[in-house]
């Protein structure tokens, strides 16, 4: 019994043994599973390799159950003899299967080239990594740079912008920006004539006869496309702004055909927001912003006046009963141009704001098929400021028009009759004045035929004075309107090559206002003296034309006059009706030549006047025919007249003041700062209030003569000679109607003014 006990008890604990050499033996497996699980195969090789021993669990356990039931002494032997039974199953393997040893070798060899491959992969990554950074920062740098550099190049852009308005502004250039009206709502907008804009040009697809399409390029100081804002269009005016409290005188107008924005630049669309204000808000918002700014040093007055002109006939905007008719005076000694028009003096800009609207309400619009309200009139809002340098005393005057024009219309497409017809063609007929001006001004002409609208009037001083002029040019996308806005750019490119000369601000220190009174004072005197009784010889016919004051114990000057060339222009053709000449002109930009021979019949035809230096039409009759009283006194009530005395004081020349209470008040006026200027016949601005005639004679013209550069405000600058030269020259009597050699009527007093012997001059 004893024996059998031992017996079990042996071999319960070979079995404990074998239990706990199989735990063993399970987790060899598991983790042999884990490894071949996470792929690590270079690993898991030599873990086969050295638990190969492991690696048949089954085989053996097997075996090392064969060995069951053995004592436990023999344990370790029973290892031992498992791992020896499991090398020779190794060496049987190694004997049995070759091909799996050589195998292993390839993929070790395979997987030591890998490692190779891989580290040299790697190492080359890293450079590539390294070069990278290195080339993303020189990148980087060089973005820098370029950047700034591209920075630098807009700034130069814009300086060489400036240096070039600079320039033109020496030069007297008139600055021309043009605006692309946006299509409106409702409107296909599936082509536009604008094939592409750039900063100063704008590209316009041009239609030819034979189908094909062409396109011409147009330059100006500036291109604004349809998706310019009113800020943006006004920023870069803002400058000329800002000189008008410098004492230049500006004049901003908006031409362009009907419907093409005007109205929308110059003042905003119908409902007004602070983005969509125009021009005209935004420019007195700066004023007053610059007026605050400069209080401690310079104290300046502001006042405004609006007017329109209708039909030729000039009204009061700021006066509800605005009918009566008002007097353009491009001569005021007040310096106004109308002088008879409200003006409101303003402190802030709601209240230019209030005055505004007024004048927009009392505004003449009416619908058409082109524009449902477009304007029948020319308005202008000028505004004046006075400012006193509070350091240095001087007095500084300007003023700013700011020119809203009624669109040129072809009467056909915008369908109008009755009041609207004569509404189109009075627009029509000043544009063509204008575009006569335009001309003249361009060709450098002696004359320019400011007198034949009132439109030119009222303009002369902005155009052949010494003001800084900006006109925005208007052109609408349509296709269908592509002939007129060809026509429109052809007016503009003209306007942009007119040279005024260099802007002179309009200051006066204290001493030289002194200098002035005295000198004026002297004159007056010699005046007076040369006027006694003896020296008159001829004055009779008409005393007083020439507006003799007789209770004016101190005869004073006029420091501003009218240039002569401007009374003359006045002819007639013989083979033309005058109502038929005043109906039929062409319109400068549009292309248009209108012929109305009578209200009911009305001829339009597109003609391309790209030359619009072609006085196609002299209608320089039409005003006076619609002013059938005007006589030289009317049309030139504040000259300073002179006289011609014949035989022996042949050249005397009498200046005589006129009825006005025309003190010489020593400070130059804000819209008229050049008017103590007249006009030689040679082109250029003489100075002097004795010297004004125009000379008999054509004199030999001096190289520069038409040099519209060649302007001097300054009084003393008259030299004796010329003065005496002038005193020789006849002047202008009453209009009488001349016949000439070719046909024409000429009226003396004109270009074609009346010579000592009896000849007329005629001008072309
Ligand atoms: N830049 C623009 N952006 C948006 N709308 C515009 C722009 N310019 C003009 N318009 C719109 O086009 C229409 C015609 O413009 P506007 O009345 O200013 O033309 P106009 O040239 O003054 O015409 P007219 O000579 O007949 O008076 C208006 O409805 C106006 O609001």
């Amino acid at each position: 019994m004893q024996p059998l006990l031992v017996d079990i008890k042996n071999e319960t604990r070979v079995f404990a043994n074998l239990q706990i050499v199989e735990s063993l033996l399970i987790k060899v497996i598991q983790e042999y599973e884990c490894r071949a699980a996470n792929q690590h195969l270079v690993n898991c090789i030599g873990d086969l390799k050295g638990t190969d021993l492991f690696s048949r669990p089954e085989k053996t356990s097997t075996s090392t159950r064969v060995k069951m039931g053995e004592e436990e002494p023999n344990l370790l032997k029973v290892t031992e003899e498992v791992s020896s039974v499991v090398r020779n199953d190794d060496c049987v393997a190694e004997q049995f299967q070759p091909g799996t040893k050589i195998s292993i070798e390839l993929q070790q060899k395979h997987i030591q080239e890998l490692r190779n491959s891989l580290s040299s992969v790697k190492s080359g990554m890293e450079q590539l990594r390294i070069q990278y950074s290195e080339d993303f920062t020189k990148i980087g740098r060089q973005l820098y740079i370029l950047s700034n550099a591209a920075s630098g190049y807009h700034k130069v852009l814009e300086d060489n912008r400036k240096l070039y308005n600079q320039i033109q502004d020496l030069k007297g250039n008139i600055r021309v920006y043009c605006r692309v009206r946006p299509f409106l709502p409702g409107q296909a907008n599936s082509s536009s004539s604008v094939a592409g804009m750039e900063e100063r040009t704008i590209t316009i697809i041009t239609p030819t006869k034979y189908g094909k399409d062409g396109s011409k390029s147009f330059t100006f100081n500036k291109v604004f496309g349809p998706a310019a804002t009113q800020e943006e269009v006004f920023s870069d005016m803002q400058p000329l702004i800002r000189s008008v409290l410098d004492g230049f005188n500006v004049c901003i107008f908006a031409y362009g055909q009907t419907g093409s924005g005007k109205t929308y630049t110059m003042s905003g669309p119908n409902v007004l927001s602070e983005k969509s204000v125009g021009v005209n808000y935004r420019a007195l918002n700066d004023l007053f912003n610059l007026q605050a700014q400069r209080k401690g040093t310079i104290n300046y007055e502001i006042s405004v006046q609006m007017i329109e002109i209708y039909n030729e006939q000039v009204r009061d905007l700021l006066q509800d009963s605005g009918n009566r008719k008002l007097e353009i005076r491009n001569t005021s000694q007040k310096g106004l141009a109308v002088p008879d028009a409200s003006i409101v003096p303003v402190t802030s800009t709601s209240d230019v704001a209030e005055l505004m609207n007024q004048g927009q309400k009392n505004r003449v619009v009416g619908s058409t098929a082109i524009n449902d309200r477009s304007s029948r009139s020319h308005s202008c809002l000028t505004v004046h400021v006075q400012g006193h340098d509070l350091t240095s005393g001087t007095i500084l005057r300007a003023c700013m028009h700011l020119v809203d024009l009624a669109g040129s219309e072809r009467v056909d497409k915008s369908e109008v009759v009755g009041d609207r017809l004569k509404e189109a063609l009075y627009i029509n007929k000043s544009l063509s004045a204008l575009g006569d001006v335009i001309a003249s001004l361009a060709q450098k002409n002696s004359h320019v035929p400011y007198r034949n609208s009132k439109l030119t009037q009222l303009l002369q001083d902005s155009l052949g004075g010494q003001a800084k002029t900006l006109m925005f040019v208007h052109i609408s996308p349509e296709p269908d309107v592509v002939n007129e806005t060809i026509s429109t750019l052809k007016f503009a490119e003209r306007v942009a090559s007119v040279e005024l000369g260099a802007a002179k601000a309009n200051k006066e220190g204290g001493e030289v206002r002194e200098l002035k009174e005295q000198i004026a004072w002297l004159k007056a005197a010699l005046v007076k003296k040369e006027g006694e009784p003896e020296n008159i010889q001829s004055t009779q016919s008409s005393p007083n034309i020439y507006g003799i004051n007789k209770g004016n114990a101190t005869p004073v000057f006029r420091k501003n006059r009218q240039p002569m060339e401007d009374v003359g222009n006045l002819e007639v053709r013989n083979n033309a009706t005058p109502t038929q000449k005043a109906l039929k002109f062409d319109i400068p930009g549009s292309g248009i030549l209108v012929e109305h021979n009578s209200p009911n019949s009305v001829k339009n035809c597109w003609v391309d006047n790209a030359a619009v230096g072609d006085n196609q039409f002299e209608n320089s009759n039409s005003v006076r025919e619609q002013e059938p009283n005007l006589t030289t006194h009317t049309l030139l009530p504040n000259l300073f007249y002179q006289r011609y005395t014949p035989g022996p004081q042949r050249g005397r020349v009498e200046s005589i003041p006129s009825q006005e209470s025309d003190e010489f008040n020593g400070v130059t006026n804000s819209c008229s700062s050049d008017q103590d200027m007249v006009m030689s016949s040679s082109g250029r601005k003489v100075v002097g209030i004795t010297n004004g005639g125009v000379s008999n004679k054509k004199k030999p013209r001096a190289k520069n003569d038409n040099n519209m550069t060649t302007r001097s405000t300054n009084p003393t600058c008259k030299s004796p000679p010329q003065s005496q030269k002038r005193l020789q020259t006849p002047v202008r009597s009453s209009v009488q109607k001349t016949p000439t050699k070719n046909g024409k009527q000429l009226l003396s007093g004109t270009d074609g003014r009346r010579t000592p012997s009896g000849k007329t001059n005629t001008v072309k």
